[in-house]
């Protein structure tokens, strides 16, 4: 029996196509996305009622149109089959983004001899009329469309929903379309069953794509965070945005255009290092304050996201932390790290897994993003991929806290102490690698404790008499000169010499030699990985070859990812004028009078020139800091290690 609302709908619909007949179309009567679709198919000259004669493809045409869709079909056949044997009654449709059903499952309808909607039929609204496919690709949206809003058909007994299938870079893959009695008294509940459909199937390419990324999950509600409708945000190693999907802008309530290529710390307002901390090898639960107002997130390391299943679980498990299942190494291995390092760097770094796996410490020095955390990882997953790996910042912890995170505590330690204890970070790594992250900020009390318990490797948690046995490999990094702190009183000797078992001292970027081909390859492997073909500009190249990258890698990789993700589409290069106004005015000199006095004498101003021009820069703001080296580096924005070097001191 039809609902009040059905008939009133019922009713609507006879006006509307009696209003057709006598030559007005009624707007006023339709849905907007109906009455466009009517006006263009009038457009196209069709008459309603007239049941056209439908072009197909041939059985040999539908197999080579199948063959070249088998991504498609891939990834969505498990599902649909699954679906449609539980919506009995229903068909779904696979169709390509001309509307061509490839696939059917489920009911096959068969409207009259000539109307039988099966694979090879081609719905395109300029012979079939109205129609949910042709439709949903058209407004590139779900839609509805109702037995007799379906313009060719006013007697039609069936209703259609279908929704469009979008790839991670907004094209149209194909879409899904449910068909279902007129009658149904709820029409809706398929809408949502589609989106549900085309959804879940968005994220499987979402993580296909970035798997090897961070992904922020966002939603409003918790028990909503793990579903299809949660945005889902691709982050960088260095917190660049790679990718924002429509619905974590609508979260967001931000356009994803303007916030691919920031940085997820302006987005989030927390410290990225911080964040990254917080989920080593667990996603973690985040709470977000965000200017449009409060939602959740969850921060997922690389590999430890999985799609929505559609089933109401999560692929890799539910709650608030999702273990990693991977087997596969998660960093890149060592060899495949070190192949494009100079020989005697590759060596050392080889010598290094060897005596951590023998059993010695393993010191990593350098710069800030030269890479030793990088390296650490590598290192470990060397000896063995599956074992705990825990990185523990010693900078980044009130002093307070180091302790208690470090040894552990046992129950009712103190106020606030988490019930039942809490192992501590040394134990967590038994039978993995500890990574002491930034050793030389570490508080000298805390080294004396530090240094019993690698010598007697033993701990005993705060608060309790129990003594723990501690079995893990220790790397320590740093990017602070330890030789010279132990000289100075800050670092204790024999911590040193106890953690300095093979020492790596990682090189700054700019030592790299030539720079140039080492950009140039860099560029190659991300273009790769973004699937784009885009040339990197000789001249543009040299610039950065001639920047003299304090943040060394990281700021290499966040100024190339960034560059990249925003180059336009048609662009046949990358040159300057395609960065950001801010990295033009770091790759001109960091003095830009006089990189713009370079161009206006009209000198060729290469590589050479331009390093010149940063160290007399860099001189000059020397004098005016009265020598003091602290107050230059700061002055200028690089390390003073930085500026050691680049003044050859
Ligand atoms: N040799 C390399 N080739 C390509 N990318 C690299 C290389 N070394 C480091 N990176 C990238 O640079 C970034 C910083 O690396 P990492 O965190 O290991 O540096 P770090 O020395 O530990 O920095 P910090 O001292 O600030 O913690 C990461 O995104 C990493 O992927």
């Amino acid at each position: 029996m039809l609902t009040k609302a059905a008939l009133r709908t019922t009713e609507m619909m006879r006006q509307a196509h009696a209003r057709l007949r006598r030559g007005q179309l009624p707007v006023d009567l339709l849905d907007a996305s109906i009455g466009r679709s009517w006006q263009r198919c009038l457009d196209h000259g069709l008459s309603p009622g007239r049941v056209p004669e439908l072009p197909r493809l041939s059985g040999s045409e539908l197999r080579d149109r199948r063959d070249s869709h088998r991504r498609l079909i891939a990834l969505a056949e498990p599902l649909l089959k699954r679906v449609a044997e539980d919506l009995r009654g229903c068909q779904l449709l696979l169709a390509g983004p001309d509307a061509t059903v490839l696939k059917s499952y489920g009911k096959r309808f068969v409207l009259d001899e000539r109307l039988d909607i099966a694979p090879g039929i081609i719905l395109d609204e300029r012979w079939f009329g109205t129609n949910a496919p042709a439709l949903a690709v058209i407004e590139r949206a779900p839609v509805l469309v109702k037995s007799s809003e379906h313009l060719m058909f006013p007697e039609n007994p069936v209703s259609c929903v279908a929704a469009p299938l979008l790839d991670v870079s907004g094209d149209c893959l194909g879409l899904i379309d449910l068909t279902f009695d007129a009658g149904h008294p709820r029409p809706e509940i398929f809408l949502r069953r589609v989106q549900q459909l085309t959804g879940a199937l968005e994220q499987q390419l979402f993580r296909d794509h970035y798997q090897q990324r961070w992904v922020l999950q966002v939603h409003a509600s918790l028990a909503e965070l793990d579903g299809v409708a949660c945005g889902l945000v691709a982050i960088n190693e260095a917190g660049l945005i790679l990718a924002v999907d429509p619905q974590a802008a609508q979260w967001l309530g931000r356009d994803a255009t303007g916030l691919i290529g920031g940085h997820i710390e302006s987005l989030l307002g927390r410290s990225w290092t911080e964040l990254r901390r917080q989920c080593e090898t667990n996603s973690a639960l985040l709470g977000l304050e965000l200017t449009g107002g409060q939602l959740v997130g969850r921060l997922n390391p690389p590999e430890a996201w999985r799609p929505a299943t559609l089933d109401g679980e999560v692929g890799g498990g539910s709650g608030n932390r999702m273990p990693i299942k991977s087997s596969r190494p998660r960093r890149p291995v060592l060899e495949s790290l070190v192949a494009s390092w100079p020989q005697i760097l590759a060596r050392e770094a080889r010598r290094a897994s060897q005596a951590l796996a023998a059993g010695l410490p393993v010191l990593l020095q350098g710069d800030t993003g030269t890479g030793k955390e990088q390296l650490a990882r590598a290192l470990h997953t060397s000896i063995d991929e599956k074992a705990p790996f825990v990185a523990l910042n010693c900078a980044a912890l009130p002093e307070s806290l180091i302790e208690a995170e470090l040894f552990g505590y046992g129950e009712g330690a103190f106020t606030g102490a988490r019930k039942g204890g809490y192992d501590g970070r040394l134990v967590q790594a038994n039978g993995g690698t500890l990574l002491l992250d930034e050793i030389g900020d570490m508080p000298l009390a805390l080294q004396a404790r530090l240094l019993r318990v690698l010598q007697e490797r033993v701990v005993t948690p705060l608060g309790d008499h129990r003594e723990v046995p501690i079995e893990c490999r220790v790397i320590a990094a740093s990017h602070r000169d330890l030789e010279a702190r132990v000289e100075v009183g800050d670092f204790r000797e024999d911590l040193f010499y106890r953690l300095a078992g093979v020492v790596v001292e990682l090189p700054a970027l700019n030592q790299q030699q030539p720079l140039t081909e080492t950009i140039r390859h860099r560029w190659e492997v991300l273009c790769r990985g973004h699937g784009r073909d885009l040339p990197l500009a000789e001249s543009l190249c040299e610039r950065l070859a001639a920047y003299d990258w304090p943040g060394n890698w990281r700021e290499l990789e966040h100024c190339l990812e960034a560059a990249l993700v925003g180059a336009e589409p048609e662009l046949d290069a990358l040159t300057l004028d395609a960065l950001s106004p801010r990295w033009q005015r770091k790759l001109t000199g960091g003095a830009p009078s006089e990189a713009l006095a370079i161009r206006s004498s009209g000198t060729a101003g290469g590589p050479q020139e331009l390093r010149e021009l940063q160290q007399a820069h860099m001189q000059r703001t020397l004098e005016a800091c009265d020598g003091n080296y602290t107050a230059a580096a700061r002055a200028l924005g690089v390390s003073r290690s930085t500026l050691y070097r680049r003044l050859g001191r």
